[in-house]
């Protein structure tokens, strides 16, 4: 059976010249990480259309309360209008957001010698390094990350040779509360969406016991020049939904037709939920898949922490039957990753129908 590493494995990417900076030795933003051209041809276009854009709509990012009586149509009405809505009351602890977040930021703390012991290697998924997006981009990102994809013992024990349990166990931990917040929202959604009981099953039982999931904790140290840096650059997540914590620091944006880039700023105590590619193709298109970035800070270092939720990776995702005309083929995910990776955003358009 393959599995999301193998996914990964069988197209590499070459991202080995593509290293993080050691951002604490740099106090002037390089010419290799300054966007300024990219980051104001974005936002000025998209300023123009502005003018003439009707905005008679919520002009933020929902909230929604998970435990409220009308939680499918909420979350239904979420993915349609904006495919991104915070939750609240979600059940996991914040004692356990807590300690994420502080593992993160320790293992971010550490010498750069020492995560790029952990550097991910050439054909693998996991470990310290820039986003797997790098390439598609001339400009670099003010960021680092770390990608976990089940265990991460094998390179926690390289980061901290005799203390690495309680890394392990804090991110085992929150991947498991992770994997049943998004198979809980994904009931809500095909709940929501006209899916059959067949289907149902088949996707509820896959996305529970076959499900594979990637935590990526992502890092965007304090910047001497935010406006022309890019945290993470624009992109949409690959799986079925993402959810994001986001530490006290403002830096995500999405983007919306007619209006630009919008900070979805944090909430003390929600998560972030976002739909992810495969939920666009097996919407049929309904729900949009967000297209959203990362800026840094000039005096925060922030930090994100993401779950990628997605079924197995030989597992096959269309439309869903009962929605009308379908706009995209069925495929494996293997086979989208696979896409994703030589074409990045281009990878929808080559699957519709
Ligand atoms: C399971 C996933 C999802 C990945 C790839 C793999 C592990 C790391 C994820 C991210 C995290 C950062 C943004 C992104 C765009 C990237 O560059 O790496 C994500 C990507 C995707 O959603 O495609
Ligand atoms: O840091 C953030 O707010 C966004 C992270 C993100 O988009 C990702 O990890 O895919
Ligand atoms: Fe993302």
């Amino acid at each position: 059976m393959a599995t999301l590493s193998q996914a990964y494995k069988d197209d590499p990417l070459d991202l080995q010249h593509i290293i993080p900076l050691d951002f604490d030795s740099v106090h002037k933003l390089p010419d290799s990480h300054t966007w300024s051209d990219h980051v104001s041809c974005l936002d000025s276009e998209k300023y123009a259309y502005l003018k003439h854009a009707s905005i008679n709509e919520e002009s933020s990012v929902p909230i929604i309360d998970l435990s409220a009586p009308n939680v499918v149509e909420l979350v239904g009405n979420a993915c349609q209008v904006w495919g991104m809505f915070h939750v609240i009351n979600h059940g996991v602890s914040s004692s356990l957001v807590d300690d994420v977040d502080s593992c993160a930021r320790q293992l971010f703390s550490l010498p750069t010698q020492q995560k790029l012991k952990t550097l991910r290697a050439p054909g693998g998924a996991t470990g310290y390094g820039a986003a797997r997006i790098s390439p598609f981009f001339s400009k670099l990102m003010w960021h680092e990350g770390f990608t976990i994809i089940g265990s991460a013992v094998e390179h926690a024990k390289e980061l901290w040779p005799h203390d690495y349990e309680e890394f392990c166990n804090v991110m085992d931990t929150y991947q498991k509360k992770m994997k049943s917040l998004a198979y809980q929202i994904l009931l809500l959604i095909l709940k929501f969406l006209d899916t059959t009981q067949e289907e149902e099953e088949t996707i509820s039982i896959t996305s529970i016991y076959g499900s594979e999931g990637a935590l990526q904790l992502n890092s965007y140290p304090c910047c001497p020049d935010p406006n022309r840096a890019i945290g993470l650059a624009p992109h949409t997540d690959s799986l079925l939904l993402t959810i994001l914590h986001q530490s006290e620091t403002n830096g995500l944006q999405i983007h919306r037709n007619g209006v630009g880039w919008l900070s979805v700023p944090p909430i003390s105590g929600s998560l972030v939920v976002n739909i992810g590619d495969l939920l666009h193709i097996m919407s049929n298109g309904r729900f949009p898949t967000v297209y959203h970035r990362a800026v840094p800070n000039q005096n925060r270092h922030r930090i994100s922490i993401a779950y990628f939720y997605g079924p197995p990776a030989d597992s096959i995702v269309g439309p869903l039957s009962k929605l009308p005309f379908p706009r995209y083929r069925s495929l494996t995910v293997k086979e989208y990753i696979s896409l994703k990776n030589k074409h990045l955003e281009r990878a929808l358009s080559l699957i519709k129908i």
